[in-house]
């Protein structure tokens, strides 16, 4: 029997609806398998603000880090929005993932052959779009310093940072190629340089790195077209790899190749040994509370935390299948539904993964 100790971090919105779906499958798979999975639960974000002051207590940060993997669903949502910046729910988001080092984001995107109906962009799932974004997600504009208000001549101005270290882009750039080889071999690195200078270090520090992997096939990009491009022809991606904005932007747009935000999960890795998996989405405060989101994102980052925390390759395909044949079979929440009459609930949604599982 293997014990594993998971922090769940269910969030603000509709992050403990997912979460509560994600345990479920997880408490499945681990009676099926003969695992042991003990579940913590901690505050962070806007719930951790109310009952605690902080969008990250120190009691979840302790927890968190000295857990197996941390499952977190969303942070935020309109009642904190008047917040100043650090004070807001998304600060614990971005503090918990800076404190335990987790730089490496991963975020693939597959389409599902039985969801071309829901996609607006059909022909994207038709053409087998069946990429992995890596993105950098403890750099660039979300953390750099200074980032503050002043007034300067009677006039209120913003500052937002976006600085980069050679060697932060070089770990990150390593991980996109080693991922690259166990695909198909072919990297896109995403950048504006162009314009910024951030970005020329990038550009040069992804070559200096790809020195080291000749058997991968390397591309730069500029961020507009790979926008563009991520439409036009989906299929011609491997592995994305790019800097945190850009990646955060570019992920979300690649959600709907595939048919919708609530299907896209997500691992952040790192150089502590402790993994984060949430959902690409954010906390949806408009669905929230009404047992219609989609719980796929959240039950395939579960996958994912015991694909690459656990190392438990049998069970992560396991819960990848009864996902897949949940959609095969027609089960469609009201994101992915064509006609609204027919959508199912979270838990309707959940209940048929655990009853795939079975
Ligand atoms: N990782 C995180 O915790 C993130 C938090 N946020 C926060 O979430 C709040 C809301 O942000 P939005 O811009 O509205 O982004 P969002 O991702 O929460 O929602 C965007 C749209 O997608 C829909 N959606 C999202 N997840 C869904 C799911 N599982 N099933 C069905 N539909 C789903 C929502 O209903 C909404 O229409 C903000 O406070 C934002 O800061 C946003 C993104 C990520
Ligand atoms: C707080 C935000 C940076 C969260 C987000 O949008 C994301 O990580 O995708
Ligand atoms: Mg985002």
């Amino acid at each position: 029997m293997t014990k594993k100790t998971i922090a769940v971090l269910p969030g603000d919105g509709i992050g403990p609806e997912v979460t509560t779906a994600a345990i479920n499958v997880l408490e499945t798979i681990a009676d099926k398998y003969d695992h042991h999975f003990t579940f913590q639960q901690g505050w962070i974000g806007g719930s951790a603000i109310d009952e605690k002051g902080d969008p990250l207590p120190r009691e979840t940060k302790e927890m968190s880090a000295e857990s197996d993997g941390i499952l977190l669903g969303a942070v935020g949502g309109p009642k904190w929005d008047r917040l100043p910046g650090a004070e807001r729910p998304e600060k614990g988001l971005l503090e918990i993932r800076k404190s335990l080092d987790l730089y490496a984001n991963l975020r693939p995107v597959k389409a599902y052959a039985s969801l071309i109906e829901s996609s607006p962009l059909k022909e994207a799932i038709v053409a087998n779009v069946d990429f992995l974004i890596v993105r950098e997600l403890t750099g660039g504009l979300y953390f750099g310093e200074p980032k503050k208000r002043e007034d300067i001549r009677g006039e209120t101005q913003a500052i937002d940072t976006l600085l980069y270290k050679a060697s932060e882009i070089k770990r990150i750039a390593e991980r996109a190629f080693q991922a690259a080889q166990l695909r198909n071999g072919k990297v896109v690195s995403v950048d504006k340089a162009n314009v910024l200078e951030s970005s020329r270090l990038w550009r040069e520090t992804v070559d200096d790195v790809h020195a080291s992997y000749p058997d991968v096939e390397l591309e730069h990009m500029l961020v507009d077209n790979a926008a563009m491009q991520l439409i036009a022809q989906p299929a011609a991606f491997d592995v994305m790899v790019t800097e945190n904005t850009f990646g955060d932007i570019l992920s979300d747009e690649a959600s709907m190749l595939t048919g919708s935000l609530g299907l896209l999960p997500s691992a952040s890795l790192g150089s502590t040994g402790v993994g984060l998996y949430e959902p690409v989405h954010g906390s949806a405060p408009d669905i929230a509370g009404e047992n219609r989101a989609n719980p796929l994102a959240a039950i395939s980052s579960a996958a994912m935390m015991v694909k690459y925390g656990f190392k438990m390759e049998k069970e992560a395909e396991k819960i990848e299948t009864a996902v897949e044949k949940v959609l095969a079979d027609g089960y469609r929440t009201a994101d992915i539904a064509p006609k609204m009459e027919e959508a199912v609930t979270t838990t309707e949604m959940t209940d048929a993964v655990i009853k795939a599982l079975e």
